[in-house]
């Protein structure tokens, strides 16, 4: 069984299919982290993001592997830890120019679906592309503003500039970011995370009576 969770950026993806994954005892996968991946390798090798061939060539060798954790995906590089890393504004500000390249979403995909089930996939394309067969699907939203303020709680930026950036980035991830028709979608808003967990969990309910 797969379980896909789709959203906006910031929408709460990580933390909602984390806290499903554990109450289902089964992992859940964050494809971000692997355009993260990519896009730090790049930045660090000073590699021209739109580059796909020199993109692909240090992915060959750093080899970026996706730990899938229930409490939180980790990624490695050999015995390097990337997770840290991935998170940071630079990251953020040129992770959708890789994301747009048809070789590493090729790569990414490659990765996704080499996994055994069951788990939770949580991402952009995971419902539309990568695992259209999965057994139930959800999309997240939030308004920009309050996409903002609740990452403003993990930056050191103000909450204007983090939401420019969010809107930038939903707006350079469009094309990917559709909801699956069949997905269930969730404005995550007026919701705790809690909240936002125990509909899921209700829908998966419904699914399996269905
Ligand atoms: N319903 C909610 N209520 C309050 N805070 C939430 C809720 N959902 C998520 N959060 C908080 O919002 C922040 C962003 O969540 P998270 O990192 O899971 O989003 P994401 O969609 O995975 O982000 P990104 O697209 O950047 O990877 C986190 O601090 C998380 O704890
Ligand atoms: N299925 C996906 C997942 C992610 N992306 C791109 O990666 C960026 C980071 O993803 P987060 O989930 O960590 O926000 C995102 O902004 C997209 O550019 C994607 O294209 N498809």
């Amino acid at each position: 069984m797969i379980v896909t969770i789709d959203g906006v950026a910031a929408s709460g993806k990580s933390s909602v299919s984390s806290g499903v994954a554990r109450a289902l005892g089964i992992p859940y996968v964050s494809s971000g982290l692997l355009y993260r991946a990519a896009t730090l390798l790049g930045l660090e090798a000073g590699v021209d993001l739109h580059d796909a061939p020199a993109l692909l060539a240090l992915l060959d060798n750093h080899a970026p592997r996706l730990e899938p954790l229930a409490e939180g995906n980790r990624v490695w590089s050999g015995t390097r830890e990337l997770t840290d890393a991935l998170h940071s504004s630079r990251v953020d500000a040129g992770v959708s120019v890789v994301a747009v390249l048809p070789e590493l979403r090729a790569w990414v995909d490659a990765q996704l679906r080499a996994l055994p089930e069951p788990f939770v996939a949580e991402g952009r394309d995971m419902g539309t592309n990568v695992f259209p067969h999965a057994g139930a699907k959800f999309y997240l939203t939030a308004s920009p503003r309050i996409r903002a303020e609740r990452r403003a709680r993990e930056r050191p930026e103000d909450i204007p500039a983090i939401e420019a950036a969010l809107v930038r980035r939903d707006a350079k991830d469009q094309v990917q970011s559709a909801p699956a028709p069949d997905a269930q979608v969730i404005d995550t808003g007026p919701l705790t995370l809690e909240g936002v967990i125990g509909v899921i969990l209700e829908g998966l309910g419904e699914v399996g009576k269905a």
